[in-house]
């Protein structure tokens, strides 16, 4: 059977240099995969080249086949069309993403109003439904609220019932709980975790959070400067890491840099 995802030989340029070398690997329907490595390693353009948002001048080569189609070869217009649908995303800043002026039901309901054919009730429903999947009602977020009145956690819920509203088959999730307290990192984690079981979304997650990342994925990628260096089962690379530089983001994670951004090792450079 062939993975929801399967990413073959990515390589993306920008205009001064390569920043991926040659990405390859697959993502089951309702896996976890977590992407790590020190800032600057380019997890956040492999997530951008997931979804066709690279900035100007950056080139992808290689293939992104979700449901076997490759989307390297998408034209905008059809990029629109699987953004929001099958390919959800959610990033590390909530209030960016989110429209000040505008209330959350109705931000909720203009995702759903975009990417289905629902009637106006039905979105209402759909909207108030999606509210309590992500613990909003409970917490006494009715939709009338604003972005301001919510805390952070709770517009990380908004945004994630956004992602979720079209039951997309996989979601790039990008540090989106970084700005989160520990409490909360870890609720809004369970939840989607939950949500990929129920659903079978798969999820690739971007994390500095590594307790976050050996808890919650099911498989692990380490990238350091663009290069691959290590992937498998979330339990051999915490258990038993291969390579020096994984060993050495692992033992920089444990001396309490978990959840700061992981920043340069000076000591480890990857042999040509
Ligand atoms: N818009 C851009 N223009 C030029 N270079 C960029 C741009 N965005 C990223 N880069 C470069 O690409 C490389 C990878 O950056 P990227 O943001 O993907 O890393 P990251 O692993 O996500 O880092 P962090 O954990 O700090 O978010 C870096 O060297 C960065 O300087």
């Amino acid at each position: 059977m062939t993975s929801l995802l399967q990413v073959m030989d990515l390589s993306v340029h920008s205009l001064a240099r390569p920043i991926l070398h040659a990405l390859s690997f697959t993502l089951e329907a309702g896996k976890i995969l977590a992407v790590i490595g020190e800032s600057g390693s380019g997890k956040s353009t492999l997530a951008l080249s997931l979804m066709g948002l690279l900035p100007a001048g950056f080139q992808p080569h290689g293939e992104i086949r979700l449901n076997d189609e490759n989307l390297l070869t998408l034209t905008e217009p059809q990029w629109c069309q699987i953004r929001g649908n099958t390919l959800g995303m959610i990033f590390q800043e909530p209030m960016s993403a989110l429209n000040p002026m505008r209330r959350i039901g109705a931000q909720i309901a203009d995702t759903l109003r975009l990417h289905t054919i629902l009637t106006r009730s039905e979105i209402r429903d759909q909207t108030l439904a999606l509210m309590e999947q992500v613990g909003l009602l409970k917490a006494g977020v009715n939709e009338r609220a604003y972005p301001h009145q919510l805390s952070g956690g709770q517009r990380q819920r908004a945004l994630l019932a956004m992602a979720l509203a079209c039951k997309p088959a996989l979601l790039i999730a990008d540090e989106f709980t970084t700005a989160l307290d520990a409490r909360t990192r870890a609720d809004v984690m369970t939840l989607v975790n939950q949500h990929t079981q129920t659903h079978r979304m798969a999820l690739l997650m971007i994390s500095h959070d590594l307790g976050l990342v050996r808890h919650h994925a099911d498989h692990v990628l380490v990238l350091k400067d663009g290069i691959c260096v290590e992937q498998g089962p979330t339990v051999s690379i915490f258990d038993a890491p291969a390579h020096p530089y994984t060993q050495a983001l692992l033992a920089m994670s444990l001396h309490g840099a978990a959840h700061t951004p992981l920043t340069r090792l000076p000591f480890y450079t990857v042999p040509a």
